[in-house]
């Protein structure tokens, strides 16, 4: 059988990093094709020159046998390739449907109801006539895969499709995967999930500092197996997470609602949440409950009158992010690009947005040796792969900006902090990583909230949880006394 992609001795160079080095790859029809690699390791370079979004410095694309330059993604797609990006391209102030009608021919009536006949199929359920803007992450993330599949690929590429997704959906997304993979489609899968590269691909290629490391059926392999051939040494071993007596409360919402006027947004309704200097406390639920409001109630990007919420013993809910930060608060918002970090500044004016005030200016003026300086320790301590703190923001891969930002925030030393989705996009190292300090903060005595979306996470790294359900939330529920199928029912809606 003759490949549908071939790539021979491809290359890739962007000024001092080789984040392509002759790579060679066969993807089959009907195969699901994972690339597997840690943060930097070039994966979604190579699903870029792949997509035309970059073309190679050296070597060969074949298409069905036939070379091709792609010279841009439209050429892609008009061969039959289809592309979801690991940072989303949407236009937050146009609706699904019209969103979609961009890339895809076709009246947009009729183009809602193919969105609503997708959706119903395949899980992917999303409300054509929604403002992107008002959307959550998982569910602007449907949309782009649906965008994909109405052109009918012949190869689908998804850069980490899974990142952002309840349980419920990645099942439904697989099944998805699966019945398009029976149709004859090919898909190139990026995950930093092994156990779901196990479960669902047939081939694996491993990369390493931009060079094919290993080519592996993944099912014959352990996770622990794949992921000591991604990094190349044995993973570090799990953190324990010893309970300890948590000390004053750092955050307290006392039946804090919240009206959204947005009819697509979500309204938080008597929300009562406590965390304690010395504990970590998890949000569980799925996307789009609640979780945006929640983190923009608690950051100070939306300020509720009145007295319904308290950081370190005052009254917050009138003062705005600056002042909430000058309280020793620090925020890791959900989407990276655009909030977490400006993309077209370098890391060490990045560091400085947040940090500034670990003397890094004075009177007026920013000290450029030690934003340099305390850029350079975020690198070195989270292990940030890059040329340096000149680096732009949006020269790093995914993963190593989540690592950027984390250590950003963590670095400030926070007496409470909240992070949204700590380990989004990070390759399984620095993910334990990641936690393990979050779990040597709280020990500390940092009070830490983290909303997430993977109950694996949060039953790893929290004391007690509570489920986010339509605005609702659970009762606190002591990690050692539940279990998933508890959270599971509060996450549907099923328990009250
Ligand atoms: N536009 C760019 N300019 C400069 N360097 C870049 C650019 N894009 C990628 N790089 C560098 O190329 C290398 C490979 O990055 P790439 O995004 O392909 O990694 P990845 O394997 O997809 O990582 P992740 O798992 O974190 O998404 C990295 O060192 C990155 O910093």
């Amino acid at each position: 059988m003759a490949a549908l992609l071939s790539l021979q001795a491809v290359s890739k160079r962007y000024g001092a990093v080789q984040a392509n080095a002759g790579i060679d790859l066969a993807v089959d029809p009907g195969s699901i094709h994972a690339i597997l690699g840690e943060n930097g390791a070039g994966k979604s370079t190579l699903m870029k020159l792949i997509y035309g979004v970059e073309t190679p410095d050296a070597g060969t694309i074949l298409w069905k046998g036939q070379p091709v330059n792609l010279a841009s993604p439209a050429e892609a797609r008009a061969l039959g390739i289809g592309m979801v990006f690991q940072h989303f391209s949407l236009f937050e102030t146009l609706s699904v449907v019209q969103n979609i009608a961009l890339i895809v021919p076709g009246k947009q009536a009729d183009l809602a109801r193919r969105i609503r006949d997708l959706g119903a199929e395949f899980g992917l359920e999303v409300d054509p006539a929604a403002m992107v803007h008002a959307l959550s992450v998982g569910e602007r993330q449907r949309v782009e895969i649906i965008r994909c599949l109405l052109l009918n690929p012949e190869l689908l590429i998804l850069d980490e499709p899974t990142s952002v997704l309840p349980p419920q959906s990645v099942a439904k997304l697989f099944d998805t995967l699966r019945a398009l993979q029976a149709r004859g489609m090919a898909i190139l899968f990026i995950s930093h999930k092994l156990e779901e590269i196990k479960e669902l691909c047939d081939t694996a290629t491993i990369l390493r500092a931009g060079q094919v490391t290993g080519r592996v059926d993944p099912r014959g392999h352990s996770a622990k197996d794949l992921a000591t051939l991604m990094i190349g040494r044995a993973m570090p071993p799990p953190l324990p997470a010893t309970a300890q007596e948590p000390g004053e409360a750092r955050l307290e919402l006392a039946g804090l609602s919240y009206r959204n006027d947005d009819p697509f947004g979500v309204s938080l309704r008597d929300v009562s949440l406590r965390v304690r200097s010395g504990e970590i406390v998890g949000i569980a639920g799925i996307s789009g409950n609640g979780q945006q409001e929640l983190a923009a109630l608690i950051s100070g990007e939306i300020t509720a009158q009145g007295d319904g919420i308290r950081m370190m013993g005052h009254g917050v809910g009138g003062l705005g992010v600056a002042a909430r930060r000058r309280l020793g608060f620090a925020f890791v918002p959900e989407e990276r690009l655009g909030r977490g970090a400006v993309p077209e500044m370098s890391l060490a004016d990045n560091a400085l947005l947040t940090a500034h005030r670990a003397g890094l200016v004075a009177r007026g003026f920013i000290r450029r040796a030690p934003e340099r300086a305390f850029t350079g320790a975020i690198i070195a301590r989270y292990d940030v792969r890059t040329p340096g703190p000149a680096a732009e923001a949006a020269a790093l891969s995914g993963g190593n900006l989540q690592k950027f930002i984390m250590g950003r925030e963590m670095m400030l030393d926070p007496k409470l902090l909240l992070v949204s989705q700590p380990t989004w996009g990070v390759d399984i190292g620095a993910a334990t990583e990641i936690r393990q300090r979050l779990i040597a903060m709280r020990n500390a005595g940092a009070a830490i909230l983290v909303i997430s979306e993977e109950l694996e996470e949060l039953f790893q790294i929290c004391d007690r949880l509570h489920v986010l359900h339509k605005g609702h939330l659970s009762p606190s529920l002591p990690v050692a006394e539940t279990n998933a199928e508890a959270v599971g029912a509060y996450m549907i809606g099923s328990a009250a």
